[in-house]
């Protein structure tokens, strides 16, 4: 039975799995095969399940979304303009915003392979590490004032705008930095998926949103002991890549003890990215059109749609 709040409804995933009848929807092997790619432990069964009703109800919103700057640019006698649709995704460091950001990106171009969807986070937009040792701050990484935030506006209404080839720095977990010089280019795409930790905050001194250039977002949601499983999880990862490369900023910490490296991640969430998560990224929970809720081992329990 489909529950509801003030502002929410609430399906269970028998109830949300059924939007999409598996045999309407089969994934197709080439599906299958891009999603194993992106990560092997990512359940097939909540692909099916959840993203799958999903990504066809984003098409539903696209296509409104279209036909709407249709109308808008009829009525005002103006000439058409494709403007691109952006999806934003939030939640917590760790909880899975930029797998399900590369998930809903790999099902897109696989069901509407003529939509060119790209996607971006707004990691890039963090400040450089020395910029943030300058301010002081370099112990506040993901807190609103460890980004750029002006800048980040301000790419969002050159997207918005439809101007081609804007670059965007890149940020890398491995080196735990902006990599100088490196960037992406966003070319006027039909859909842009943007992911961070920050997209439905308001900025500090800003008089608008990230999420004023939305047309749709999601929130992925957690318990945050489980959401500190999969930090140290992904820690874990990023110690056994790094083990080998003395360039890598987790170089050092694959030295130690694992035991001591785990000592000190545990103490890096519970000092960084749990107080961020309960002071600045929770509270936005309530702004997003859809709060995706996920229990142990990433499986998805409930999706929250909102009303209005
Ligand atoms: N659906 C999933 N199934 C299995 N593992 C997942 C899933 N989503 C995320 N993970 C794992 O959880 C960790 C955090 O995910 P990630 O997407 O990097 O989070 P975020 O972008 O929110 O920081 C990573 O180790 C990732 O591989
Ligand atoms: C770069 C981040 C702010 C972004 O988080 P993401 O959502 O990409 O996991 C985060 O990974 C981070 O580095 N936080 C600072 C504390 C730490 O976890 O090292």
């Amino acid at each position: 039975m489909v529950e509801e709040d003030q502002s929410y409804y609430r399906f269970l995933k028998d109830d949300w799995k059924k939007l999409a009848p598996e045999a309407k929807l089969p994934l197709s092997s080439q599906q299958l095969k891009a999603i194993k790619a992106l990560n092997d432990r990512i359940s097939l069964q909540d692909v099916q399940d959840i993203y799958v009703p999903l990504v066809h109800l984003l098409i539903k919103k696209f296509r409104s979304f279209q036909a709407w700057q249709a109308t808008k640019t009829d009525f005002l006698d103006l000439p058409e303009k494709r403007v691109p649709f952006v999806i934003g995704i939030s939640g917590s460091v760790a909880v899975g915003k930029s797998t399900t950001a590369r998930l809903l990106q790999v099902l897109l171009t696989n069901f509407f392979p003529k939509l060119h969807s790209q996607l971006i986070t707004t990691d890039g937009f963090l400040f450089p590490n020395a910029e943030l040792e300058k301010r002081g701050i370099l112990d506040r990484k993901g807190f609103p004032e460890s980004y750029d935030m002006p800048s980040l506006l301000d790419f969002m209404g050159a997207v918005k705008n439809g101007q081609a080839r804007i670059q965007v720095p890149l940020y890398s977990h491995q080196s735990y930095d902006i990599v100088p010089g490196k960037f992406e280019t966003v070319d006027n795409p039909d859909i842009l998926i943007v992911e961070g930790i920050n997209v439905l905050q308001l900025p500090s001194n800003q008089t608008i949103y990230i999420s004023d250039f939305f047309d749709w977002s999601v929130y992925v949601d957690a318990d945050p002991e489980l959401i500190e499983k999969w930090f140290l999880e992904r820690f874990g990862i990023l110690l056994d890549t790094a083990f080998h490369n003395p360039e890598d900023y987790y170089y050092e910490f694959a030295q130690w003890p694992r035991q001591k490296a785990f000592a000190e991640a545990r103490k890096v969430w519970e000092s960084v990215d749990l107080p961020n998560l309960d002071e600045f990224i929770l509270p936005t929970r309530s702004r997003a059109n859809l709060i995706l809720h996920k229990v142990e081992h990433h499986a998805m329990d409930a999706v929250y749609l909102r009303k209005y």
